[in-house]
This record gives structure tokens, sequence and C-alpha cells, in this order.
């Protein structure tokens, strides 16, 4: 199944080509409530009760059909409909017309009776907030402590945002179809899924490709062509140059986290800038990465001079003000890649069209914007398209577009968004990756593969993946001088993958 997640209004649509193709909507249901049925199977001993919970639309047609065909399979199935039967439409009316049992009203069935419940309440089609007797039976679904398999979504989840609207569906599985939706990754929806599965219900790849709008599940397919493997006729100078901006002489360790996950992620050569005052305790515990002396937004530019530094990374540790304004500013004019975390991010609150037009004045070379949630709040607080944006994908979208750089958007489900509008949602960062300094690594592995001659989205998408999946490797415990350690590994892991 492909990497593309599709928008509520994205899968209608694919619903709805395919139906004009030939393939009728009511074939389409039955093939839901099968793919339904056969997870419920999966987890249902013969003869168990199940009781199936279904809405005034096709999500609840689709719970008709599994109810049907799970009793043919000899389970005890209940079944409850929110709403008034006579007002079902559609496929939804006609697979109801096919389900021979009782309908109950939801408040007469005993939720925790059951083995285990069918959530097909409501689906891509949730129009507003729970409320009223949707809103308890859903509190009671809940309080049960059943497990339950959510029929496309857990119902209440948005399925662009992931939000909780009002109350929502605690599953322990959900049977999507087609593609992933944007809640099965961001939070706090991927929570409420439970184990998500795909269900093939014959909507084509053409049909998806047709409907959906960039925006794909973060994983190796999407960039691992664009990994450089190593050649045995290269040499190091060929694999580009990282310079990382070291802070005063108590902020020196987040450059040196950065500057050895790039390092790690394989650039060729890394150095240290630092201020003349830090020199000595960058000196003191850096081997393979040069150092050199910087003093100020002047001495950078005299350090830049040199053609061969080709990315630049500034923040961690930087300092949030003016004078970190003007290194980024001065690194701006001179066309090299350029990474900007944290307090780099910081002193430009405020002002994002500053930041904008620091990024202009990089083109051709690619920049990436790392900010934590904080972070881009503040650097883009001036931006009420940004901020307002509905989804963390609609945010970080529309930060790229404003500022035409990549756009990192870091949290347990990370959404990288290109100024092309080509988005990524991660989902391979463990909990324990949220440690001090963490977000360094991630800078500086995306620096490194920047040196490399990666392009912005890819070199992104690649090094937040890395970095979950070397932070998944090494497992708790976990500090961030760890993850550059781990990324070999994972490198080895992805090469091997492309040969
Ligand atoms: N042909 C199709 O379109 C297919 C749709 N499928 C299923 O159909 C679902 C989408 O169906 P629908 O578009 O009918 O939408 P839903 O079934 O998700 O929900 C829409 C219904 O719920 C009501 N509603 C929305 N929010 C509510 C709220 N907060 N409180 C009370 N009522 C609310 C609406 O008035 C409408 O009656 C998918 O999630 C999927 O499960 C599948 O059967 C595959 C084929
Ligand atoms: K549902």
């Amino acid at each position: 199944m492909g990497l593309e997640l599709l928008l509520n209004a994205e899968m209608r649509r694919a619903d709805a080509m395919t139906i004009a193709d030939g393939t009728p909507g009511r074939t389409l249901m039955e093939r839901a409530g099968a793919a339904v049925t056969a997870a419920v199977a999966r987890r249902c001993a013969a003869g168990e009760r199940v009781l199936v919970l279904c809405g005034p639309g096709n999500n609840g047609g689709d719970g008709f059909v599994a109810a049907r065909l799970l009793a043919a399979r000899g389970h005890q199935v209940s079944l409850a409909l929110l709403g008034d039967g006579a007002a079902l439409r559609g496929d939804a009316a006609l697979a109801a017309a096919e389900w021979t049992g009782p309908v109950a009203a939801p408040g007469s069935v005993a939720v925790e009776a059951a083995g285990l419940i069918v959530d097909a309440l409501f689906g891509t089609g949730l129009g507003r907030d729970l409320d009223g007797e949707a809103l308890a039976l859903v509190e009671r679904i809940n309080a049960s402590g059943r497990r339950v398999v959510a029929v496309d979504i857990p119902s209440g989840i948005n399925g662009d945002s992931g939000a909780v609207c009002g109350a929502a569906v605690r599953a322990t599985h959900t049977v999507t179809f087609a593609r992933r939706k944007p809640a099965h990754l961001l939070l706090p929806g991927r929570v409420y899924c439970g184990t998500v599965e795909v269900a093939d219900i014959g909507i084509t790849d053409a049909t998806v490709a047709a409907c959906a709008s960039d925006a794909f599940a973060n994983a190796p397919p999407l960039w691992r062509g664009h990994i450089p493997v190593p050649s045995i006729e290269g040499h190091k100078y060929k694999r580009g140059h990282a310079l990382v901006v070291s802070g005063g002489p108590t902020a020196t360790g987040a450059a040196r986290l950065a500057a050895r996950a790039a390092l790690r992620a394989g650039a060729g050569l890394v150095t240290v800038a630092s201020p003349p005052d830090a020199v000595m305790v960058n000196a003191a515990h850096l081997t393979a990465i040069m150092l050199r002396p910087m003093e100020g937004a002047a001495g950078l530019a005299r350090l830049l001079d040199d053609r061969r530094f080709n990315v630049l990374l500034i923040g961690p540790g930087a300092g949030v003000g003016q004078a970190t304004a003007d290194l980024v500013a001065i690194a701006g004019g001179r066309q090299r890649s350029l990474v900007l975390d944290a307090d780099a991010l910081t002193s430009f609150a405020g002002n994002a069209a500053g930041l904008r037009q620091v990024v202009a004045s990089c083109h051709p070379a690619a920049v990436i914007l790392t900010p934590h949630g904080g972070e881009f709040a503040a650097l883009f607080k001036a931006e009420d398209e940004v901020v307002r944006a509905p989804t963390k994908l609609d945010q970080a979208r529309r930060a790229a577009a404003v500022t035409g750089a990549v756009v990192v958007l870091k949290g347990a489900d990370t959404v990288i968004a290109a100024p092309d509008g080509r988005a990524a949602i991660n989902e391979n960062a463990p909990a324990w990756l949220g440690t001090a300094g963490s977000g360094d690594v991630l800078a500086g592995i995306a620096a490194g593969l920047l040196a490399q001659g990666m392009n912005g989205f890819e070199a992104a998408a690649a090094a937040v993946w890395m970095h979950g999946e070397a932070a998944t490797m090494f497992g708790p415990g976990l500090i961030s001088e760890d993850l550059a350690e781990v990324l070999p590994k994972v490198l080895s892991r992805l090469m091997g993958a492309t040969a």
C-alpha cells in the first residue's frame, strides 16, 4: 500500500471516482464491511459476543455489513443504531436492509456485556463535535474497557486533523480503507486508533494518485533513493563540509551534538565555528570535528569566504537576540544551504517576513527550519494564516509557503513540509526521544545530509526518520549523545535496502 495520506474530501473523491469508473458504492461498502469482519474474526473466538454500533451515514453502513457477515460466521452479534433507521440513505440503507437481526437503540444495549465492540458510528463524514446521545455512547464505550475495532476512524476523531471532537472512541484496532488518513498519524488521533490496518476495497493506485494532495507517511521509500551512498572513487571533500555555529563558553554542547550528528550522517567534513572565548572549551571536546574561531557576524562572513563550507547550521546554544539574527542574515546572503534551529528561529519571533528574506537570499540552496511547537508559534505569531490553520499538516505547509523553506514542525508527530506543497508526517519517534539535546542532533543530521547534496525536503524527511529510528534501535535510557552513535546502523540498513 502506498504512503499517500488522504484527507476526508480526497477520500470522498476517490470513492466517487471509483464508483464513476463502474464499481458500485454498495460493492465498496461490502468490501469495507468484509475487511472489518476479518479483523474482528482474528480477534474473537467463534461464538464470542460482538456488539456493532452503527451511525447514521455510510460508516454505519459498513457496520451493518460487518454485523451480517459476523453473524454468518457464527458470532453472537447484537447491533444498535444511533438515530432513526428510516433516515438511512443510499448504500447504508441498502446494507441495513440486508441485516435481518434486531436493531436496538444505543441506550438499551449493555456495552460491557460484549466481548468486542465494532465502532461504526462516524468516519470521514464527522461534521461537528459529538454531543447528546452520541457523546454519551462514546463515553460508555470508553468506560467499558472492552476491545474496540473502529471502522475507518475512531468515532469522534477528525480525519484531517486527528483532533478529538467533543469525545472519541479509544479503539484497540482501526480498519481503514485504500490509504491511511492524516488522523491515523497525527496526535491525538494516532493514540485513539490502536493498531491500524489498511484494507484494499478496490480503489486503484491511479485513483489515489489523482485525488491525493502530496501528503505522505514519512518512510524510506519517500527519500531512500536520494540518500548519498559514498563511492570508493569519491573523497571526503565530495561529501560536503558543514559549518556548525557554537554558542558561548557555557553553551557549547548543543553545537557539538549537532556537529557529531552531521559527521555521522555522512558529511565529509564538519567544522565548529566558535566564539573566541569558547574555543578552548570546544577544543577540549573535539577530535574528528574541526574547530575555527569566529567573532560575530563579521567573523562568520570571513569564514564563509571559503566556498567549501556548503552547509551552515545555526541555532543550537546560539542565544536569542540580534547577534544571532545577524549571524543568520550573514549566512543567508551567501547561497549556502542552511539549517536553522532553536535560538536562530526564536531570534526571528514575530518576524517570519525577515526570515523569508534570508531564505530567498539562499536560493537555490535549500533552507530547513526545525521548530518545535513553541518556537513555531513564536516565529509565526504575526502570520494568522499559519497559526490559525486547522491542522498541524496545514500549519507546516503554510509555514513552508510563507517562508519558502522546508519546515520541520517537531513533536511526536513531526510534520515535514516543503514550499511546493509536499508534506510528510513522521510516526517512528519513540517516547524516549524527547530528551535534552535531541533537537540539536536532528538539526545536525539534516545538515549532514544537505552537505552531501540532498534536496531540502528529502534531507529533512530522512533526518527525521533516521533520528526516530536511531532512538528506537537504542531503546529506553537513551540520551542525546547516543543518537549519533546508532546512526551507522540506521544508515547501513538504509543502504543495504538500496543495493
Ligand atoms: N461509497 C463511499 O463513500 C464509501 C464510504 N465508506 C464509509 O463511509 C464513511 C463515510 O460515510 P459518510 O460520508 O456517510 O459519513 P459518516 O458515516 O462518517 O457520517 C455522516 C453522518 O453522520 C452525521 N453526523 C456527522 N457528525 C455528527 C455528529 N457530531 N453527531 C451526530 N451526527 C453526525 C451526518 O449528519 C451524517 O448522517 C467512511 O468513513 C467509510 O467508513 C465505505 O463504505 C467505503 C465506501
Ligand atoms: K468509526
